[in-house]
């Protein structure tokens, strides 16, 4: 381990300096495209305006024969397309796959001026990011980048799992982290065959009523993924960095889609990836906050003052806690509405109707 003294130094002579803070631009939705597919890279300029994030993955879902197509695609469409404000992110393959040294190499190299994050996926600790850390200094100063590359891990291993606090803190780079439901299901030893989402099996059930065991007992499906979730919040806001979910493969169950990514919005996460653009507008809508609540969390902070001592609204005991919440919510809502004409339109007019 680095000292905390050397933290923010430059891992190799001529690297530029590590940031002190993440930033945080909208990225309410990750969008995946393939690189080697011809259809979705046709849709990249399109898309480039209606998504946060777009990501070229060149991992999972990237046949092996296709791998080096995706890599060249993804630096040819980089050079090509100008993104405005939407960030490019890429997934590289796994630190132990024969492919992600030419992935780093050719892409800090040709396009490391153009990507923001690179995505690391089944990290299992922070060795792994650490290795990372040290080669993508070395290949930014080689390139003569000016702003540091960041990494992003997917928590999809169970050794990912127990190290998820000593990841999130591994680097100056880390900018956050995404639950890979899929991998870490098989490497738990899950027995599902899903990609992310519930299961009807996982439930609780009420009490028997009689006899009868079978006789009016209701059941509850639960939530496969809230301890993990929770764990990756957790260590991520200790960190200073962000926490997603991630994938979501049902793409057609677009209701239990956005479901799962509400449930992940209010435990804290800021974004969800999308497979395909029928996802879009769900991470849109449901990592924007609602306007109702945008409205009641302007009205708590105008109500608190300078945010210390008790108020009652509606019924409602509001304190120094609350209004931090609200806080949360309401500089969320003014960030996203900054480059949003629509979604600020639609924050004030809840915020006048509250206050009529
Ligand atoms: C566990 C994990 O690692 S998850 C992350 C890895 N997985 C991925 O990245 C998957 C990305 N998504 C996909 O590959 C595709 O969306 C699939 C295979 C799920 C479905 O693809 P299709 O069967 O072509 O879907 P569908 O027919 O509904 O597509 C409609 C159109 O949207 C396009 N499209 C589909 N997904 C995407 C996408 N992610 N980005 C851009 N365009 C897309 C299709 O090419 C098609 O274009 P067309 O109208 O010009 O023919
Ligand atoms: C996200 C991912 O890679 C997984 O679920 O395995
Ligand atoms: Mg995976």
């Amino acid at each position: 381990m680095r000292s905390p003294k050397d933290f923010f130094a430059p891992l190799a002579v001529g690297a530029p300096e590590p940031l002190r803070q993440i930033p945080v631009p909208p990225s309410r939705m990750i969008h995946f495209f393939d690189p080697s597919n011809e259809k979705m890279a046709a849709k990249v300029p399109d898309l480039a305006k209606k998504v946060d994030v777009l990501l070229g993955n060149l991992e999972d879902a990237v046949r092996a024969d296709r791998k080096e197509a995706a890599r060249n695609g993804l630096v040819a469409i980089a050079k090509a397309t100008d993104f405005g404000k939407t960030q490019l992110w890429t997934r590289v393959n796994s630190l132990d796959s024969p492919w992600v040294l030419d992935d780093l190499i050719t892409l800090v190299t040709e396009i490391g001026d153009k990507l923001d994050v690179i995505m690391v996926p089944k990290v299992e600790g922070a060795q792994d990011i650490h290795y990372v850390d040290r080669l993508l200094a070395q290949l930014e100063a080689r390139a003569g980048l000016t702003k540091p590359l960041l990494v992003h891990a997917i928590l999809e291993t169970a050794s990912g799992v127990v190290n998820v606090e000593e990841i999130a803190g591994a680097s100056p780079r880390m900018q956050g982290i995404s639950l890979g439901p899929a991998d870490l299901a098989a490497s738990r030893r899950m027995k599902t065959t899903r990609v992310g989402g519930g299961h009807p099996g996982y439930l609780v059930r009420t009490d028997p009523t009689g006899e009868d065991l079978n006789a009016g007992r209701t059941t509850y499906q639960q939530d496969l993924w809230h301890y993990t979730v929770a764990r990756m919040v957790d260590a991520c806001a200790a960190n200073g960095i962000l926490p997603y979910y991630g994938p979501f493969g049902d793409i057609r169950d677009v209701v239990a889609c956005e479901d799962q990514f509400r449930n992940a919005f209010l435990l804290g996460c800021v974004g969800a990836w999308s497979l395909h653009p029928v996802q879009i507008d769900i991470a849109k809508k449901v990592f924007s906050p609602a306007p109702e609540d945008v409205a009641w969390a302007r009205r708590v902070i105008a109500a608190m003052g300078d945010g210390t001592g008790a108020v009652m609204i509606d019924g409602k005991m509001q304190d120094d806690a609350s209004v931090k919440q609200c806080r949360v919510v309401a500089e969320l809502a003014d960030a996203l509405a900054a480059d949003d004409p629509e979604l600020a339109a639609a924050y004030d007019a809840a915020t006048k109707e509250a206050s009529a």
